[in-house]
């Protein structure tokens, strides 16, 4: 099948890099139809995706390139899919990756079974990610430019998704993708890079969070001395970690969370850099993906958190859909979060981070 025989549906948010990815795919001869998503409903007094200016973006750029678009409302996928999840989460005490799962029930579901339906060979999108085909079926490779590379977030891809998807941006760097909206002169070549979850967007985060979930302060203790630091807003606006945010400080330096009781509605904090009681040695993670089969245990290395570097761990596989990651010491692994497996720059898969322990003992992240 040459490229002029085959249809890419490209997931066109009205940004540069999916402008971008459009163009790359049309000079190459694909068929190119672009598709605007609309997975929030930004006239709810409490959303702030700009959805009409992004799709307005969108029909500028396809006019321009002359490529057919649309707009596909996923508002209700999206709610009962990401939305609850994420609530469902914080309700649990933990620390959800909506982004994650936006990619896995969303982008390259929902979308994928969609542009599928219209009679595409592939999706694309301006992830930064590369996939290639080997005789193993597909790999997913980070993105060339380690400063943007999104693999994390698309941990969950299965072989079936990626073997349908094109991530035209991934051997590129972010400045380069600049370059050739400017080089193509598309409508969205100086459009700011847009920042933050889609539906809370760069809004303030405990606000929002608020006008869904109660929220229910409690009292601050410090978890050495069990002495009273005063008053939390709520368990769900805090992360394992956390320093900012929590109004108290004093000799000794500054203070970060080290577990919640939400039994007590108590928020446990500890004093210092690099406490004790934030250091894990090993984690159980559930919603296991592997890309492609893997032996019952392994070494690899790992991120347990987006902005982060690799660290070498070993894993074993303990059952259908757990994992048990074990590595040095990492400091506020957190549950909620993705803990992403890497082989060089191969994904080999990734999973949810449940539990968390030092030297096999469980550290009470969440009573
Ligand atoms: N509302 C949407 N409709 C269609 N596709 C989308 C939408 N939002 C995101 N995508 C696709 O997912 C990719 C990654 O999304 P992300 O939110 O990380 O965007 P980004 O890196 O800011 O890219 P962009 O500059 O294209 O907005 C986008 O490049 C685009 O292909």
């Amino acid at each position: 099948m040459t490229n002029k025989d085959t249809t890419v549906v490209v997931g066109m948010s009205g940004g540069v890099d999916s402008s971008v990815t459009a163009k790359l795919l049309l000079e190459e001869g694909y068929n190119v139809v672009g598709i605007f998503m609309k997975n929030w409903d930004d006239t709810d007094e409490f959303g702030v995706c700009t959805a009409t200016n992004d799709y307005e973006d969108v029909r500028l750029v396809a006019e321009e390139i002359g490529i057919p678009y649309y707009s596909v409302n996923f508002e209700k996928e999206y709610h009962d899919r990401v939305f609850q999840y994420f609530l469902d989460e914080y309700k649990k005490g933990r620390t959800p990756n909506p982004d994650v799962m936006c990619n896995k029930e969303i982008k390259f579901k929902a979308f994928l079974d969609h542009a599928m339906k219209l009679g595409a060979d592939y999706v694309a999108t301006g992830h930064y990610a590369r996939v290639i085909h080997d005789e193993n079926g597909v790999q997913m490779l980070r993105g060339v430019d380690n400063n943007k590379d999104q693999t994390y977030f698309l941990n969950q891809l299965t072989q079936e998704q990626l073997s349908r998807t094109l991530f035209p941006l991934g051997h590129l760097e972010k400045p380069e993708v600049r370059e050739l909206a400017h080089k193509y002169d598309l409508a969205t070549k100086d459009k700011k890079d847009s920042t933050g979850i889609c539906f809370i967007g760069e809004r303030d985060f405990k606000e929002f969070l608020s006008n869904y979930l109660p929220a229910n302060p409690g009292r601050m203790i410090n978890m050495e001395t069990g002495e009273d630091k005063g008053r939390h807003d709520g368990l769900m606006y805090y992360t394992i970690g956390q320093r900012q945010g929590l109004g108290i400080g004093g000799d000794g330096g500054p203070y970060f969370v080290a577990g919640k009781n939400l039994e007590t509605n108590e928020l446990y904090v500890v004093q210092g850099d690099n406490h004790e009681a934030l250091i894990s040695t090993s984690l159980i993670a559930s919603e296991v993906n592997f890309i492609n089969p893997v032996a019952d245990s392994f070494d690899c290395t790992a991120k347990f958190r987006y902005r982060q570097k690799d660290v070498p761990v070993s894993v074993k596989v303990l059952g259908e859909d757990q994992i048990e990651v074990s590595y040095d010491s990492a400091s506020a692994v957190t549950p909620g979060q993705a803990v992403v497996l890497y082989d060089g720059d191969t994904v080999i898969g990734g999973a949810t981070i449940d539990k968390v322990f030092r030297n096999g003992e469980e550290l009470e992240y969440l009573a």
